[in-house]
């Protein structure tokens, strides 16, 4: 059955990020990231792996341009590394890191592909890091200088701009666990990294609008929160995750304000005056959902110590619990393509005008099969029917883009976890696209009939 037509000048593409696809870590003055140090202590990557080669795209980009063109995508979002544009994350541009971006942007829009940047994809220069990375507000100014230097030299054929990819899982994993880098166990000590980002976008968005740009998003993790039952511990439990991963990051960008009065003074700094910079900086909304969470009050007795490959203190005030009955990705996440409705529904019942049009900036799934990717075809069959739904319903949503376009380096899981449409061989970089590759191929071009393009 094929997939409903979508809307005249749907977007349609993929994403990727700089550290999970680029290598060339130190090549042409690239400085070190946090995520590079991260990878060099023990047992902090499942697979013992790093990211110095990856998918090596920072050599073979030519080659996945050609492939983004084959596919048909109308835009592809990457990221831009800081510490190759800013090696030490302020001072001096490296040229040589600017001109690897200029070089992709080119080839883009030659082939008709929409560039959409991400600034900071989680590639925190580490002598930043070593400052106190989010934890200062000092690296706010530092982020909103990198993306002056950056819209200085691409603004002229870039533009849609993402600030911020989730800054949830930066200041959760990152600072609130330590499962990510830079790998600190703050539980809720993490909270002034989720300001300083937000600061970080907003002052990042006046430096990008000083130079013409004039459609800005944030890229945010959304999904579901499901209580596991209606009893006032489990409903409490749920909804104080999801102000945590859902409403700390959304509403002081649309609504220019915290969700929690205790939890916003918490807060360093004069909030109040940064909020008037936070809020109402967006053009649009960019949307990352993979799978929701079912969640109640701690029982070490039901509950999951890990999920999505995180790992869940057991002092934390709710337990999460595995969604039963669904089909499962090959990372274990469920498989949940209503979710993606109802997130979308939240977000309008929640937001009403204040929420700007929304591109679908993330979506995907983990799957071992190296070509035959069944599951990967069902996966994005189901979610784009319910995006479809959703956009019956009265959603304003403007486009959708896979995650990944290639088999990378999945954070803490290495190389174990594959999210790509074409499979990469680490050992040769060879790239062979699988059969998902070929049936959106074939879908984006019937959603284009002759004369309609
Ligand atoms: O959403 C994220 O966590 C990141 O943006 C990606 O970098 C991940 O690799 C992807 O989502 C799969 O987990």
């Amino acid at each position: 059955q094929p997939l409903p037509a979508f809307p005249d000048g749907f977007l349609w593409g993929t994403s990727t990020s700089a550290f999970q696809i680029e290598g060339g870590v130190g090549a042409d003055g690239r400085g070190p990231s946090v995520w590079d140090a991260f990878t060099r202590q023990p047992g902090r990557i499942k697979d013992g792996s790093d990211a110095a080669v990856a998918t090596d795209h920072y050599h073979r980009w030519r080659e996945d341009v050609a492939l983004l063109r084959e596919l048909g995508a109308g835009a592809y979002r990457f990221s831009v590394s800081w510490p190759r544009v800013l090696p030490t994350g302020t001072g001096e541009v490296n040229a040589p890191g600017l001109d690897f971006y200029d070089a992709l942007v080119d080839a883009l829009c030659e082939a008709g592909i929409e560039p959409v940047p991400t600034l900071f994809h989680w590639d925190t220069p580490l002598p930043l890091e070593e400052r106190g990375g989010w934890l200062e507000r000092d690296t706010a100014q530092r982020f909103a200088d990198y993306a002056d230097a950056v819209a200085a030299r691409l603004a002229d054929r870039v533009t849609r701009w993402i600030t911020l990819n989730e800054p949830a899982e930066v200041t959760l994993l990152g600072y609130g666990l330590g499962d990510h880098a830079p790998g600190k166990r703050l539980l809720f000590d993490a909270l002034p990294a989720a300001h300083h980002q937000l600061l970080g976008h907003g002052l990042a968005a006046r430096a990008l609008r000083a130079r013409g740009v004039r459609s800005i998003g944030v890229a945010n993790s959304h999904g579901p929160v499901w209580p596991v039952s209606s009893s006032e511990e489990d409903t409490g439990a749920a909804a104080l995750y999801d102000l945590l991963t859902n409403r700390l990051f959304a509403e002081p960008l649309l609504l220019g304000r915290y969700p929690d009065e205790g939890l916003a003074a918490m807060l360093p700094g004069p909030v109040a005056d940064d909020l008037g910079l936070i809020g109402d900086s967006l053009d649009w909304y960019g949307v990352n959902y993979y799978q929701p969470t079912l969640v109640g009050a701690p029982d070490p007795r039901t509950q999951a110590d890990e999920f999505a490959g995180i790992g869940i203190p057991a002092e934390l005030p709710f337990g999460i619990r595995e969604i039963p009955g669904r089909e499962r990705t090959g990372f274990g996440w469920a498989v949940v393509p209503e979710g993606l409705r109802e997130t979308l529904r939240t977000l309008r019942e929640r937001y009403g005008e204040r929420l700007p049009p929304v591109l679908v900036t993330e979506n995907g799934c983990a799957y071992p099969e190296p070509v035959a990717d069944a599951g990967r075809i069902a996966f994005h069959d189901a979610h784009l029917r319910e995006l479809h739904a959703a956009l019956e319903e009265g959603a304003d949503v403007r486009g959708y883009f896979v995650w990944s376009l290639l088999d990378n380096f999945e954070w803490a899981e290495g190389y174990e976890q594959r999210f790509g449409l074409v499979h990469v061989d680490y050992a040769t970089g060879e790239r062979t696209p699988k059969d998902s590759f070929r049936w959106l191929r074939d879908a984006l071009r019937a959603q284009r009939p002759p004369g309609r393009e």
